[in-house]
C-alpha cells in the first residue's frame, strides 16, 4: 500500500508540475476556490445526484466492481512490491530475471536463490550478514579474537550416505555428485609432468623454482605433501632481490621479482590493513587487489585438495634497497614520499596507478605477496579461456548466465564442457571462489600441452576475501544452475563440516607465513558459513533428481 501511494504520490506530485508548466505556458492559472463555485458546471453535485437516483441494486454493482478494480490493482502491487523488497536484499550483480520465455522457474539457481533469501531473511538471519562497518573495527586480524564456529547442526548424513555407498562401489551413476570411477581428476589414466612432455630434466644446481615448474602435471600443479613447494616458499621469502620490474598487462600493478638462479615471483602490494574492505559503492571491477587474499587463497586451494594455484608468500620489503635502487625505466619516476612522510610509488597501469591511489611504505616498509612463477611461455605455453560464466564487467549490463535460465545446458553441450573433466572443474572453481567471495573470474587458463585434459589453473586470487559479512550467491551459478559436483570436492566440504572446521585448518595453515595474521577473522568464519550454503545447494540439487514430482511440488507451494 506504501508503494502504492508513495508511487501515486508521485505521479501527482508530476501531474501538478505538468499542469503549472502548462498553466504557465499557456499564461494561464488555476481557478480558485470562488471562481470554482461560480462554474456553471458543479461535477460534485451532479455526480451525488447521479448516485442518488440509481436504484439499490445497481449501487451495489458499482461497489463491487470498483472492489474488483481494486483489488486487482493491489495484486498487481503486492507483486511488484515482493521484486521492490528482494531487490534491497540482492547484490545488483547476483540479480537474475526471475522468468524469462522458456523460463518456466525450473533454474536451479532462481529456486535456490529464492529459498536461501527466504532463510537467511528469517530470524536467525545468519546467512547474509549486512556490512558491518569495517572502519570500526580497529586492529586487524593480529587483535581479532578468534571466533569458534558454533558446532553444526546438519551433519549431511544424506549426502554421506551417497558418498559411502560410492566409494564402496554400490552407488550407480549419479547425476549430481560425479562419483570417482567417473573423474578424470581421479582415475588419471595418464599423468605426465611438463619435464616429460618436453623431455626437460633439471640440471644439478637447477632452483626449486625450476624443478617445481618441470614437476607440473597434467591433473595438478604439484601432488600432495610435495616438499618443493615449502622449498619454494622460503626461497621467495628470503632469498636476496636482485632486480624488479613493472608486469605490463592485467589492470592494477604488479611487479616481477627476480632473484638468484633465475627465480622469478609476481609481487603484489599490500594497500590497506587486513580489516579494510571492499568499498560498499565499488563494483567487483573495481575492487583493489589484496595480497593477503593471494596468499590465503592459495593456502585455501591446498587445503580443499586442488593444488591448482601456484605458492604464495607474504614478504616485508624495503623500498630503497629491495624495489627503487633495483629498478629502471619509467617506475622510477613515480616513486615520490607523501606529506606524512612515507615512501610511495604508483608505477604505470589502467587502474589505480596514479598519486592518489600510490602504494606507500611504512615509512618505506612494504609488504606484499609473492607467487611463484609460472614457467615461461617456452616451456609451457597456456591457453587462455573466457569463463562461460564470466561477468558482464558492466555496472548497467548483465551477462548471458544472469538472464538465461537454462544457461547451463548450452554449456554442458559445447565443447569443451561437454566431456572430460572441464566442467567438473568449473564447478571446483565456483565453489572455490564462493568460499572467497572472488566476483573477477572472468578468464582462466590452462597448459596447452596437456589438451583439454587437464586441470584449470587457479590463478588471480587479488579480489577475493573483499567481503567478510556478505556471501555472494552469483558466484555459486555454475553450480546451482548445472546442479553437479565432484565426489572428492563433497568429500573435502563433508568433512570440513563434520571434523575439523575450515576456519581453523586454513587458519593454522597460514601460521607459517611470514606475515601473518593473513585473514581478518571474520574472513575465517565467513568460510564455514559458506560451507553450509554450498551443501544445502547440493542437496537441493540432489533431492531434485532423486524426486522431482515431489520437488516440482514443493516448488509450487
Ligand atoms: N604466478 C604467475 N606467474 C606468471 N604469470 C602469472 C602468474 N600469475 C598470473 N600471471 C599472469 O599475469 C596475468 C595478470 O595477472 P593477474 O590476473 O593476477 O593480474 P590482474 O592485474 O589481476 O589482471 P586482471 O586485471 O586482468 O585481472 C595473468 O593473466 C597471468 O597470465
Ligand atoms: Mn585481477
Amino acid at each position: 500500500l506504501y508503494f502504492c501511494c508513495s508511487v501515486s504520490g508521485w505521479a501527482r506530485a508530476r501531474w501538478r508540475r505538468r499542469r503549472r508548466g502548462a498553466g504557465a505556458r499557456d499564461c494561464k492559472r488555476s481557478p480558485t476556490p470562488e471562481e470554482h463555485a461560480r462554474s456553471p458546471f458543479a461535477p460534485r453535485s451532479k455526480t451525488a445526484r447521479i448516485m442518488f437516483n440509481m436504484k439499490l441494486k445497481e449501487r451495489l454493482a458499482l461497489a463491487v466492481s470498483a472492489f474488483l478494480v481494486l483489488f486487482t490493482l493491489m495484486l498487481v502491487v503486492d507483486l511488484q512490491m515482493d521484486y521492490g523488497l528482494s531487490m534491497h536484499r540482492v547484490p545488483l550483480h547476483g540479480r537474475v530475471r526471475v522468468a524469462d520465455a522458456e523460463d518456466k522457474g525450473r533454474s536451479a539457481y532462481i529456486e535456490f536463490r529464492k529459498r536461501f533469501l527466504q532463510k537467511s531473511n528469517g530470524s536467525n538471519g545468519s546467512r547474509e550478514y549486512e556490512q558491518s562497518a569495517p572502519s570500526e573495527t580497529s586492529g586487524g586480524g593480529a587483535d581479532a579474537e578468534p571466533r569458534t564456529p558454533s558446532p553444526p547442526t546438519d551433519h549431511y548424513e544424506d549426502l554421506q550416505k551417497i558418498i559411502l555407498a560410492q566409494l564402496q562401489g554400490k552407488a550407480e551413476d549419479h547425476a549430481v555428485i560425479i562419483p570417482p570411477h567417473r573423474d578424470l581428476n581421479v582415475l588419471r589414466p595418464e599423468n605426465p609432468t611438463i619435464g616429460e612432455m618436453e623431455d626437460l630434466e633439471p640440471s644439478i644446481n637447477a632452483s626449486n623454482l625450476e624443478r617445481f615448474q618441470l614437476k607440473i602435471a597434467q591433473h595438478e600443479l604439484y601432488e600432495d605433501g610435495e616438499p618443493l613447494v615449502d622449498a619454494l616458499i622460503k626461497d621467495m621469502a628470503t632469498s636476496t632481490i636482485l632486480h624488479v620490474e613493472q608486469k605490463e598487462g592485467g589492470t592494477q600493478l604488479k611487479l616481477i621479482i627476480d632473484y638468484p638462479n633465475g627465480v622469478q615471483a609476481l609481487f603484489k602490494p599490500m594497500r590497506f590493513s587486513r580489516e579494510v574492505q571492499t568499498l560498499p559503492n565499488h563494483f567487483y571491477f573495481s575492487d583493489y587487489e589484496r595480497h593477503n587474499a593471494e596468499i590465503a587463497a592459495f593456502h585455501l586451494d591446498r587445503i580443499l585438495g586442488f593444488r591448482r594455484a601456484m605458492p604464495v608468500v607474504g614478504r616485508v620489503l624495503n623500498m630503497t634497497t629491495e624495489i627503487y635502487d633495483v629498478t629502471e625505466g619509467d617506475i622510477l619516476k613515480t616513486f615520490f614520499v607523501s606529506p606524512a612522510n612515507n615512501f610511495c610509488f604508483h608505477g604505470k597501469c589502467s587502474y589505480y596507478c596514479d598519486t592518489g591511489h600510490a602504494i606507500c611504505g611504512n615509512p618505506d616498509m612494504l609488504e606484499g605477496s609473492f607467487a611463484a612463477f609460472l614457467p615461461s611461455s617456452d616451456i609451457a605455453e597456456r591457453k587462455v579461456w573466457r569463463h562461460p560464466w564470466r561477468r558482464s564487467y558492466h555496472k548497467r549490463r548483465k551477462a548471458q548466465w544472469e538472464l538465461q535460465s537454462d544457461y547451463c545446458d548450452t554449456v554442458r553441450t559445447t565443447p569443451p564442457y561437454d566431456s572430460g573433466r572441464r566442467m567438473l572443474d568449473l564447478m571446483d572453481m565456483s565453489i572455490f571462489d564462493f568460499l572467497t567471495g572472488n566476483m573477477d573470474r572472468h578468464h582462466y587458463e590452462t597448459f596447452k600441452m596437456f589438451g583439454n585434459e587437464t586441470f584449470t589453473l587457479h590463478l588471480d586470487q587479488g579480489r577475493a576475501f573483499g567481503k567478510a559479512f556478505h556471501d555472494e550467491l552469483s558466484i555459486l551459478a555454475p553450480v546451482l544452475q548445472c546442479c553437479l559436483v565432484r565426489h572428492t570436492t563433497l568429500t573435502a566440504l563433508l568433512k570440513f563440516q563434520n571434523g575439523d572446521p575450515l576456519s581453523k585448518l586454513l587458519r593454522e595453515s597460514l601460521k607459517s607465513d611470514p606475515v601473518n595474521p593473513i585473514l581478518w577473522e571474520p574472513h575465517l568464519a565467513a568460510l564455514d558459513r559458506r560451507i553450509v550454503t554450498v551443501l544445502d545447494a547440493i542437496r537441493k540439487c540432489v533431492n531434485k533428481v532423486e524426486a522431482p514430482l515431489q520437488n516440482e511440488i514443493n516448488d509450487f507451494v
